[in-house]
């Protein structure tokens, strides 16, 4: 479903953020991303989203060669993906709903369309009840599970998540996973983002590490494994 060949990618400016990085997720599985801050976790989920273009190697997403993929065609590979942010990103002024809708809106889907698979995202992350509030009246938890109903609500057989638990107490993000465990077991390949040993080492789900930009495990880590990698 995701496959990184030899990828380099350097900033303008020069720096080498990641450096001869090689794996692959195949589709339905799902795993961690670590590494210590600046190891360039969120550059490998900004390629994949297309959001940035690696300097060498190949990427291919959900069968798309990246390289082969037109301006033109980025929405429709960016369709496929489902993006949660650490910061949920919604919009203030608007409802929960209209937050949630936003990706069909900008598909052009009927209106009716967007109630019924609104009401079924909001479903899943257990927020139902507040489709007509606005983001400040809801908790950081209940935020972040807005922001994974406006991510899964056009159904992408991908999700990434850069740092979703990275504001929430080990209880919620506890939470988090658990609504991630419930896409993938229904499917959605799933790629999490994470500076939470804690977390990876109850999970004991597939973690690959960066260090430098480079790939240095990819495997079920224990928690000094996790720290050796970070730390070192
Ligand atoms: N647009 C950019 N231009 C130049 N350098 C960048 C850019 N984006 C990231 N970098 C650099 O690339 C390196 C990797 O950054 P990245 O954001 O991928 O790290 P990260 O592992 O996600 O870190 P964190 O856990 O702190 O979010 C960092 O040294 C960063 O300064």
């Amino acid at each position: 479903m995701i496959n990184f060949s030899n990828v380099n990618k350097t900033y303008p400016g020069g720096y080498l953020a990641l450096k001869q990085v090689s794996f692959s997720l195949a589709a339905g599985e799902m795993a961690f991303l670590t590494g210590h801050s600046g190891a360039g976790k969120s550059t490998l989920l900004k390629l994949i989203s297309m959001m940035e273009k690696p300097s060498s190697g190949s990427i291919c997403v959900n069968h798309n060669e990246l390289a082969d993929i037109k301006y033109q065609q980025i929405p429709y590979v960016r369709r496929g993906i489902g993006m949660i942010f650490q910061n949920h990103n919604l919009l203030k002024d608007r409802t929960i709903f209209d937050n949630v809708a936003l990706p069909l809106i900008i598909e052009g889907v009927s209106h009716k369309e967007i109630r019924k698979r609104v009401s079924t995202a909001l479903e899943k992350v257990h927020l139902s009840a507040k489709l007509r509030c606005y983001p400040h009246m809801l908790s950081g938890g209940e935020q972040q599970r807005v922001g994974i109903a406006r991510a899964i609500v056009n159904k992408p057989p991908i999700l990434l998540a850069d740092e979703p638990t990275g504001n929430l107490d080990p209880k919620l993000s506890l939470d988090i996973i658990r609504l991630f465990e419930e896409f993938n077991a229904a499917g959605v390949t799933v790629l999490i983002a994470t500076h939470d040993l804690g977390l990876i080492a109850r999970m004991k789900y597939r973690t690959l590490t960066l260090k430098e930009g480079t790939m240095i495990n990819d495997g079920i880590v224990d928690g000094l494994q996790a720290k050796g990698g970070i730390d070192e």
